[in-house]
């Protein structure tokens, strides 16, 4: 028996890629990984109102390569985040809606991010 071919429900394996789609993805998931970076700031501050011996225990912790690791990712998730959150905004005045434009902004996003991301470690923390 002949199988037809019959139109296939879309899912991400049936999708091509698209830049815009990644982003649209990634700012969902920045925004739940800023939850976890904020649980991480709360717990700074904590410890800083606790004392000088909680506050010596999280920066050792926080300093080290695992915890800058993780803080870096947190301010690039942060950053990233409110790139895209721009981007949105730029959208709500119903410009940058063309195809080619999605795509600029997009790419912008990340650049952008990734860019203000170094900007801000270095400044603030390679360099301090
Ligand atoms: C710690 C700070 C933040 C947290 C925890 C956070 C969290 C989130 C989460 C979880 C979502 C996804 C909601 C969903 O898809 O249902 C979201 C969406 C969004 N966030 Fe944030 N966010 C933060 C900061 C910001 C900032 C600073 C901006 C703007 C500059 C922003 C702009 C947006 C926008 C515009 C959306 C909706 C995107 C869409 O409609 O697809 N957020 N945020």
């Amino acid at each position: 028996m002949s199988v037809r071919a019959r139109p296939t429900s879309p899912h991400l394996q049936i999708y091509r890629w698209t830049v815009t789609m990644a982003m649209s993805i990634i700012h969902r998931a920045t925004g739940i990984a800023n939850y976890g970076g904020m649980a991480l700031l709360a717990i700074w501050l904590v410890a800083a109102a606790i004392g000088q011996d909680a506050l010596t225990s999280v920066n050792y912790i926080y300093g080290s390569w695992f915890g800058q690791l993780v803080l870096f990712g947190f301010t690039w998730s942060l950053v990233h985040h409110m790139c895209g959150g721009l981007r949105h905004f730029v959208w709500d005045f119903a410009v940058m809606m063309e195809p080619g434009q999605r795509d600029k902004m997009a790419w912008a996003t990340l650049g952008a991010s990734v860019a203000i991301t170094l900007l801000i470690w270095t400044v603030f923390v390679w360099m301090a």
